[in-house]
């Protein structure tokens, strides 16, 4: 595949107002929930990315018909939670591990076997993860040796078995697995979590009219209940901006004098904003405005202005609430006075690259004193970034747009290796960030 790199000129300042894609996590979940629904889902807003589309076509696969997406429009005419068909080929995940893991949940519950595949990153991600629990729950599932893709999900038709899951890290990916199980097993399936994580697909099922329980077992611990054998009834869906996407806009126009900027419409699910959080205990001047509810999730616009930042150390309650935006957050950290320490994000190493590793690495490459430690960094900022050599994404979405960011306070031009994979989760990031003041070329190396 040709390398596309981004040049990205130095300094700027950013302006205006912006709306950024829909959200990631809650495209996969339509396409997923109005599937095994039944009767017709209608989805707005739909993130037109290669991971939300690598969901749909899996649907497609399995015999769902699906209109679109047009212009963010979707329509899935649901097939009930039985009458998926078994696919022609193994499913291709892409770079998706939300796909992955989500999927596994429900095609276990199946009468078919299906296989899933991914690209190189992908391939190298923990299953090991859903495998436990839905091997506890009587799946049959078959992995590479160390539990990677390509895995083999061999669905007999019979129920699963109803298990109360102690989740033993903090993933919403993890807890939808074991819930979408659920909805095949023969009682009531819990699955409690460690630490808040993204609560979409309990909203979701809920506004499906599928009855998920979430009681707060302690300050950090929740447990999410549903009882299998019910139905989904389509809906409509309105998908928010992705507060994932937002971060690389808030990050921008907060680190780079003369900046005053607004996003629009970006949901603001509380499990989801602790960049926000992290921002303003950094001293960011952000403000939320013009708050309102679409389709079960609350959304406001993010009004943010420069401000001088300063080094914190971030509370480990709000790691998982910004679990995708650490990379962002650590050109945050750079352009900020003093010390920042992250402590507590060792899933960080799993993501789709070793966001710990891949970012230290390039930020030392553009003159930051960045140290990796095994759950987090040490980052010692308030200096100008220098190019010193060419940054490698390491197929990683989020590292192309972090760095991309990093250029707002470099001194040289940036430029970074391999970056169509932006596609992943954000299409339009460089018209985008182009139309707010950056200056960043895509070039065909
Ligand atoms: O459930 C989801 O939609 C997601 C959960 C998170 O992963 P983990 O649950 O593995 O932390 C996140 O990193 C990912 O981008 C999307
Ligand atoms: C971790 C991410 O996604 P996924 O796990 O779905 O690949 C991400 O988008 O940052």
């Amino acid at each position: 595949m040709a390398n596309i790199q981004f040049h990205v000129q130095p300094g700027g300042k950013i302006q205006g107002r912006v709306r950024v894609p829909g959200d990631k996590s809650i495209s996969h979940r339509s396409i997923m929930l109005g599937s095994i629904a039944e009767g017709t889902t209608t989805v707005t807003g739909f993130l037109e990315g290669a991971d939300a589309l690598a969901t749909l076509n899996a649907f497609r696969d399995m015999g769902v018909q699906i209109e679109g997406p047009v212009n963010g429009q979707v329509t899935v005419h649901g097939v009930g939670l039985k009458g998926l068909k078994k696919p022609e080929k193994p499913l291709d995940m892409g770079n998706s591990g939300t796909s992955t893991r989500l999927l596994a949940g429900i095609i276990a519950g199946q009468d078919f076997d299906v296989t899933l595949i991914g690209d190189a990153s992908l391939s190298k991600r923990p299953m090991k993860r859903v495998v436990d629990p839905l091997s506890a729950m009587g799946a049959v599932i078959e992995t590479q040796e160390g539990g990677t893709l390509p895995m083999v999900i061999r669905g007999s038709g019979e129920p699963l078995k109803a298990i109360d899951y102690v989740l033993p890290m903090a993933s919403a990916q993890v807890k939808s697995c074991v819930l979408l199980a659920g909805l095949y097993a023969d009682g009531k399936t819990c699955a409690l979590e460690p630490a808040p994580t993204r609560d979409h697909t309990e909203r979701m099922l809920n506004g499906f009219g599928y009855e998920v329980h979430s009681e707060k077992v302690d300050a950090q611990q929740t447990r999410a209940c549903l009882q299998g054998g019910g139905k989904l009834t389509g809906m409509h869906i309105d998908v928010p901006s992705d507060i994932s996407s937002a971060a690389f806009f808030m990050v921008a126009a907060a680190i780079s004098e003369g900046s005053d900027l607004v996003i629009e419409h970006v949901g603001m699910n509380p499990t989801r904003t602790g960049v926000i959080d992290i921002l303003k205990l950094m001293g960011a001047d952000l403000t939320l405005e013009n708050f309102h509810e679409v389709g079960g999730e609350p959304v406001a616009d993010v009004h943010i202005k420069y401000a001088p930042l300063k080094g914190i150390e971030i509370p480990e309650e709000l790691v998982a609430l910004a679990i995708d935006e650490f990379p962002v957050l650590f050109v945050a950290a750079s352009a900020a006075q003093g010390k920042t320490v992250l402590t507590g994000a060792e899933e960080l190493r799993v993501k789709e690259s070793d966001r710990i590793q891949v970012m230290a690495d390039a930020l030392l490459a553009v003159g930051i004193d960045a140290q990796p430690t095994p759950d987090g960094m040490i980052i010692n900022g308030g200096v100008q970034c220098v190019q010193r050599s060419a940054i490698q994404s390491h197929h990683d979405h989020r590292i192309s747009m972090a760095m991309s960011i990093a250029g707002l306070r470099a001194v040289d031009t940036i430029v970074i290796d391999d970056c169509a994979n932006v596609n992943t989760s954000f299409p339009t990031f460089l018209p985008l960030i182009n139309q707010v003041g950056m200056v960043i070329s895509a070039v065909e190396a």
